[in-house]
């Protein structure tokens, strides 16, 4: 069953969040942790899986249903393989948008084994009737299923195997609450530090045979807008550089001169965060402004603004979302290297 990663179909990007060709998933996948204690980060959700899955392999349950929320390339599917391979259990994937008819949900669940993972990528996609026949099967282990047709038709219980639904969403507020309220393990996935995508970086680079100093891996890392699929790929990226560049090693040197051939800047921004921190200041005179027009302004979609470009403008301080709009701060002025105006910079130094 494929999980469809192409719902935002804009011009691939260094820095996009979200893998760009079938190529780059096999890559990822080679370069996946399999086990909780090599998946770097995310302590508090390490810590809580940790306690509920050792729990539920001692008493031979199935764990609680797991609901995995956060940006894209933050770990969600990693995860849930690693949630599997430590209960020791199989793991049958699909997702929210794959799932047309209750029908496809209900083949899969009767096959699932006992304590199976179920994991449902993009969980806010599920159309209303299939998230209807998943209530009494996350909460009973069972499902209603109509067979026959016209008078005829009449609805039976099937029972399931007891199993954990692993649901991921880079969208926590589009579940509907009934969905929401099943999950009894809830983790949101942070952004990453330096100091742990340097981690990521360094490993990658091993899996990949690359030769890479520290001062190397730092610099890749703190380009990386939190992210490891990011950091996975500017690696990747940095390497090719490195070997046609130089004689293989990636130094603090060559990551420099590679990520500024690819409009990396030093932030970690490119050009899509520029671009939209450039309309926020100077067509819309750093905001307040709302969605609909930054994306007719930078030509994106709006989702791919609010999912993948705005959340690490925000975490990182560049940007506000308010009620009224997109307002830039003055680390957005300062980073265009435009004098804010007037009463920012008063508000400021006040
Ligand atoms: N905690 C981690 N430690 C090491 N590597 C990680 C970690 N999290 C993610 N990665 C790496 O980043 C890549 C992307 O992660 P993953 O596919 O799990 O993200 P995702 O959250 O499912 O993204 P999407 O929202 O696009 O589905 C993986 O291939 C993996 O190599
Ligand atoms: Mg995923």
């Amino acid at each position: 069953m494929s999980i469809q990663t192409d719902d935002f179909a804009s011009a691939p990007r260094v820095i996009s969040a979200t893998p760009s060709s079938p190529q780059e998933e096999a890559i990822e996948r080679a370069l996946r942790p399999k086990l909780l204690d090599e998946y770097v980060g995310q302590r508090k959700a390490r810590e809580q899986l940790e306690i509920f899955i050792g729990a539920a392999r001692k008493r031979d349950e199935a764990l609680d249903h797991v609901l995995l929320f956060g940006p894209p390339g933050l770990g969600k599917t990693t995860l849930s393989h690693i949630i599997a391979a430590e209960l020791g259990v199989n793991l049958r994937q699909t997702s929210g948008p794959v799932l047309e008819k209750p029908k496809d949900l209900a083949a899969i669940l009767t096959n699932l084994e006992k304590n199976d993972v179920l994991f449902i990528d993009e969980i806010h996609r599920l159309s209303p009737v299939v998230e209807e026949i998943l209530y009494p099967a996350l909460e009973d282990y069972q499902i209603d299923i109509m067979i026959g047709e016209g008078p005829a038709a009449r609805s039976i219980k099937l029972d399931l195997q007891p199993f954990t639904l692993v649901g991921a969403t880079t969208r926590a507020g589009m579940l509907t609450n009934p969905l929401r309220d099943r999950f009894g393990i809830v983790a949101r996935l942070e952004f990453y530090s330096a100091e742990e995508l340097q981690r990521i970086v360094t490993r990658s680079a091993g899996l990949l045979n690359a030769p890479i100093e520290t001062d190397g891996a730092l610099e890749i890392a703190r380009r990386s807008r939190g992210t490891p699929r990011i950091a996975n790929r500017l690696l990747r990226r940095v390497r090719d550089y490195a070997d046609v560049k130089g004689d293989g090693r990636i130094t603090k040197q060559i990551a420099d001169l590679a990520l500024a051939m690819l409009d990396v800047d030093p932030q970690g921004f490119d050009l899509m965060d520029r671009k939209l921190l450039d309309a926020v200041v100077h067509r819309f005179d750093g905001g307040p402004v709302g969605l609909d027009n930054v994306a007719a302004a930078i030509g994106e979609e709006r989702d791919t603004i609010e999912d993948v470009i705005e959340p690490y403008l925000i975490q990182q301080g560049f940007l506000q979302r308010t009620p009224r709009g997109r307002i830039a701060t003055l680390a957005a002025y300062r980073h265009l290297g435009v004098a804010p105006p007037k009463a920012m910079g008063d508000l400021f130094e006040a």
